[in-house]
């Protein structure tokens, strides 16, 4: 088996004109590990995965595999000879060959029957081994896409590069098509790039998250660390849902467990519902949001807090609550140069 190597992004810009649109950007995607690349749209994240793939030049710093200089200024190894596997939204599969043919089409070179085998073998790790003489036309968008990841690994690439892979598909079966591909990815022990802009899916699907802004890559680890201690407002909102409390507007209790500062940026499951706490409030407003129960609170000096609870009763409006502060939750963060 050869060494897996790690594909870097090291220091990258490119410009439109004289629109930058990815800055100095660094990232390591490394083996066995799926990143993904989170940001808002225009953040520039196709943009670094079309540089990291080939598709266009980089204008400062460099794209390696491993020590090899992929991009440059000077120059740049050609997208169609890195070997590199490529995901886009839109499924990109040959309409007139069918699943297995599509699969096998990477592995040119290898006799017949054994592209056949292969191929085979990946439709059935992709759960899709039934499915192999249906034409695209055919397979449903999940089963589709699922088929352009075998075909993807089927020819042993350095890298795969992913963009927006699942946000075509339905909600409803998504879950599974990325349970499935993902697990593939994963096994096959090569460095993955997962671009998304839906916090929740790349938290749960990726071992490290970057976070893209204005082209700049912000912060990059591991989910845990960037939810729960991210280096900027910017990162913090891209990971999820904040409030933001004063501190005089906070109960002397809650105010006792936080070093100073004016202002917290609180995660929604910062407040909870605790009968055995000691600050009390009267429930504004709630609803029951699947898992959890999402609450307005009021205490008595006029100060309102966004709560959680995990029932099973659902506090109505007028109901008087306690509710317990985690300081884990709570971030002093400075506010963006906006
Ligand atoms: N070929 C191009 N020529 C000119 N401008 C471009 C080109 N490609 C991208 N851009 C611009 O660069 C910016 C970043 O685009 P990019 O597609 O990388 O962002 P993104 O983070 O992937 O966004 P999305 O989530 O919407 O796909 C956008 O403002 C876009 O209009």
């Amino acid at each position: 088996m050869t060494d897996k190597l790690p594909l870097i992004a090291d220091g990258v810009s490119r410009a439109y004109g004289t629109k930058g649109v990815v800055n100095k950007a660094s990232l390591t995607l490394r083996p066995g590990e799926i990143t993904a690349l989170l940001g808002m749209s225009g953040a520039g994240k196709s943009t670094l995965l079309r540089l990291m793939a080939g598709l266009e030049p980089v204008n400062e710093g460099e794209i390696r595999l491993g020590d090899d200089v992929l991009s440059s200024v000077s120059g740049q190894v050609p997208a169609e000879d890195r070997n590199i596997g490529l995901i886009f939204q839109d499924f990109a599969l040959f309409p007139h060959l069918n699943a297995i043919d599509n699969v096998g089409f990477g592995l040119a070179g290898t006799p017949k029957t054994e592209r056949r085998r292969i191929a085979l073998e990946w439709l059935n790790k992709l759960g899709l081994s039934h499915r192999a003489n249906a034409f695209p036309h055919q397979l449903s968008g999940g089963e589709q896409q699922r088929v352009s990841i075998a075909r993807a690994l089927a020819a042993k690439p350095v890298a795969i590069l992913m963009d927006e892979p699942f946000s075509g598909l339905d909600v409803t079966l998504r879950s599974d098509v990325r349970r499935i591909a993902l697990e593939a990815v994963a096994a096959s022990g090569i460095p993955a790039l997962l671009v998304s802009h839906d916090a929740s899916e790349a938290m749960r699907d990726a071992d490290r998250v970057a976070v893209m802004k204005d082209g700049v890559i912000l912060q990059e680890g591991t989910p845990e660390e960037l939810y729960l201690h991210p280096n900027s407002l910017a990162v913090a909102r891209a990971l999820g849902p904040l409030q933001s409390v004063r501190r005089e507007d906070m109960p002397e209790s809650w105010r006792s467990q936080l070093p100073e500062a004016d202002t917290y940026h609180l995660r929604p499951e910062a407040i909870q519902i605790d009968p055995q706490a000691s600050a009390s409030f009267r429930v504004q407003a709630s609803k029951r949001a699947s898992t959890l129960i999402e609450l307005d609170l009021i205490d008595e000096s006029g100060g309102t807090f966004r709560a959680v609870s995990i029932g099973p009763q659902r506090p109505l409006p007028g109901d008087m609550v306690k509710a317990t502060l985690s300081p884990e939750f709570a971030f002093i963060l400075p506010s963006d140069a906006e």
